[in-house]
């Protein structure tokens, strides 16, 4: 047993909803009903169903991480963050590579948008992607042209982060003990990478299972595919819970 109650359990993951349309989010929304998650929007859906369907999410309760990974010069981002902060998500992230001028200038954007009063005072979580869960260390290596290991590559974005005054990064759970000890408990870290044992890796890399991200002490595990593209996708996400509250 882990000691997270179901709803503790449940308001762990985020799920990805990464479709073409709203229509297919909403289907998924309505077999996942009552279910207290948080849900994920990336670029898929955003850019094709917009602020629309985000708005749709909060007056149904929802907690929204708006995944847009925005990676742009500081000004672009500045004003990214103060457009997204209005929407009233709860969490959005930037990239740790635009470096921390960027992050920085994120965190004015969204100062810029509570100033002007326009999302009721509420400050949305803003986190750094730090290297993609589907970047493996011989890509980091060789493609990308990064050396040194993972781990030491996410650390530093993470402090990065950090400095900048950003609340957490998206890594994998597989570097999340590190990055508590280098940012402190109360740093958030959110990771997608997640499969049940048994199933499909997909694209992803650095992946752990949702039992083994908890025991690291991930704060939100990101899931998408293994609930989603699942026959039942009710009973995928109900499995997982089941697996987070230790009943399996
Ligand atoms: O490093 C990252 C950053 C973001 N993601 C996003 O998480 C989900 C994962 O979906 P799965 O289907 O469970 O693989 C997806 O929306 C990605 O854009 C990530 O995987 N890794």
């Amino acid at each position: 047993m882990t000691g997270l109650t179901r709803e503790e359990a449940a308001g762990r993951i985020m799920v990805a909803l990464d479709y073409p349309e709203a229509g297919a989010a909403k289907k998924l929304l309505r077999d996942l009903e009552g279910i207290p998650c948080y849900i994920k929007v990336g670029m898929q859906l955003f850019y094709s169903a917009g602020p629309a369907f985000i708005a749709s999410l909060k007056e149904s309760g929802y907690r929204v991480f708006l995944d847009l990974k925005m990676h742009d010069i500081p000004n672009t981002v500045k004003g990214g963050a103060s457009s997204i902060t209005k929407l009233g998500v709860d969490m959005f992230n930037v990239h740790g590579a635009g470096g921390k001028e960027m992050m920085e200038a994120a965190m004015e954007g969204v100062d810029a948008a509570l100033a002007g009063g326009s999302t009721g005072g509420y400050r949305p979580t803003v986190i750094a992607v730090t290297h993609l869960t589907s970047t493996s260390q011989v890509v980091l290596n060789s493609e990308i042209g990064i050396a040194g290991s993972v781990e030491d590559a996410v650390i530093r974005y993470a402090t990065l982060a950090k400095s900048a005054g950003l609340n957490g990064v998206v890594a994998s759970p597989q570097e999340v003990q590190l990055i508590k000890a280098a940012c402190g408990a109360e740093f958030k870290t959110v990771t997608p990478g997640i499969r049940p044992a048994g199933a499909a890796l997909n694209d992803q890399s650095r992946i752990m299972t949702p039992s083994e991200a908890l025991a690291q002490g991930t704060d939100y595990m990101v899931i998408g595919r293994p609930i989603t593209g699942a026959a039942d996708p009710r009973a995928a996400i109900e499995s997982i819970i089941e697996e987070l509250v230790g009943n399996e």
